[in-house]
C-alpha cells in the first residue's frame, strides 16, 4: 500500500503516517491537494492530511478541497501531539537570537504567535509548504542566517540544531489528521490506540426555511445523539453562503443515523456523509 503525505520526510504528517502505517510505502507531496490528488487519481491508496490542530483551528484547505473538489472518504482519524521546536543551521547555533528570517508552515507559525512576539518582535515570518520544507530549506542555505520552526525529527533529519525547545504557545497541542481514500467505505485496522467511532457530515441548508439549522440541531438532539464539532465554511456562492461540517460522535448505523438524516433532507438539507470511521490516538 502507499500513502501520500505532505511533505518533505519528517513533516507532523510524515510522523502520523509512520506511526499509523509503519511498513507502508510513503509518498511525500508538495500541497494538501496534490496528496488528495494522488488518491482520486489512483496514484496511491491513501493520502494522510491534517485537518484541525487544537490551538489554530481547522485546516480550511483540506476542508474546502473535500467538499469543492476532491471527492474521497474519510476512513480513520490519527491524533497527535505536536511539539514545536526553533532550530537554526549550525553554523547559526551560537547566535540563533540574531536570525533575519523565520520559515515554517502557516499553521506552525500561528501556533507559536505568543513566542515570537514576545522574543522575535521584528523578525519577519514566511510561509513554508510545510515545517519539513522549511527545515529542509535552511539546511541547503547556510548563507542565511534563517531559523525553521518545526520537530524535533526535521531537525535531525536535516542536521539542524534546536535552539529553543517546545515553542507552542498551550500545552495541549494536538493535531487531527485524517485517513482519506476513494470509494466506499474501507476498514483498516491501525497499530494505535482506538479512542472513538465517529461520523462526518457535510450539510447545506435550504435558503427559504428560517431555523432550518435550528431544526437540523434538534434532529440529533431528541435522539441522543453527541455532535463533537459543527463548523461552517463559505459555499463560496456569495457572502452569507454556508455549508456546515458536523462531525458525530458515533459510528454509522441502520437506523439512528439514516432517520436523522432523512429528517433534515425532509427540511429541504443536502447531507452527505463522507466518513464514519475510527479516531487513534499517537
Ligand atoms: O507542516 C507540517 O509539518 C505538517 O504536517 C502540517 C502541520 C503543521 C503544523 C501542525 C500540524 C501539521
Amino acid at each position: 500500500m502507499t500513502i501520500a503525505f505532505l511533505g518533505p520526510a519528517a513533516t507532523f504528517t510524515d510522523l502520523a503516517v509512520r506511526k499509523a502505517f509503519p511498513t507502508e510505502d510513503r509518498t511525500p507531496c508538495l500541497t494538501i491537494p496534490r496528496c488528495m490528488d494522488l488518491v482520486v487519481a489512483g496514484e496511491v491508496d491513501l493520502a494522510v492530511v491534517p485537518l484541525e490542530n487544537a490551538l489554530e483551528g481547522t485546516v480550511n484547505l483540506t476542508i474546502d478541497y473535500l467538499y469543492h473538489e476532491a471527492n474521497l472518504t474519510i476512513i480513520g482519524e490519527i491524533i497527535a501531539p505536536i511539539q514545536q521546536h526553533l532550530m537554526v543551521h549550525p553554523d547559526h547555533a551560537k547566535r540563533w537570537k540574531e536570525v533575519e528570517k523565520i520559515l515554517s508552515h502557516p499553521h506552525a507559525i500561528a501556533q507559536c504567535h505568543k513566542f515570537l512576539h514576545n522574543q522575535f518582535p521584528h523578525t519577519r515570518c514566511e510561509q513554508s509548504t510545510s515545517t519539513a520544507a522549511a527545515a529542509q530549506f535552511i539546511s541547503e542555505h547556510p548563507e542565511y542566517r534563517y531559523a525553521a520552526i518545526g520537530n524535533a525529527l526535521s531537525a535531525e533529519s536535516y542536521q539542524l540544531v534546536i535552539a529553543k525547545e517546545n515553542i507552542h504557545d498551550y500545552t495541549f497541542n494536538h493535531t487531527r489528521f485524517i485517513i482519506l481514500s476513494k470509494g466506499e467505505n474501507r476498514q483498516i485496522d491501525l497499530p494505535l490506540k482506538k479512542t472513538q467511532d465517529k461520523t462526518t457530515i457535510m450539510v447545506t441548508l435550504p435558503t427559504d426555511n428560517p431555523g432550518a439549522l435550528h431544526q437540523v440541531l434538534s434532529a440529533f438532539a431528541w435522539r441522543h445523539i453527541n455532535l463533537s464539532k459543527i463548523e461552517s465554511r463559505p459555499l463560496k456562492t456569495g457572502l452569507g453562503n454556508y455549508f456546515f461540517i458536523i462531525d458525530i460522535g458515533q459510528k454509522m448505523d441502520e437506523v439512528l443515523l439514516p432517520s436523522a438524516f432523512k429528517e433534515m433532507e425532509a427540511l429541504g438539507c443536502k447531507v452527505t456523509v463522507i466518513g464514519s470511521y475510527s479516531s487513534y490516538l499517537i
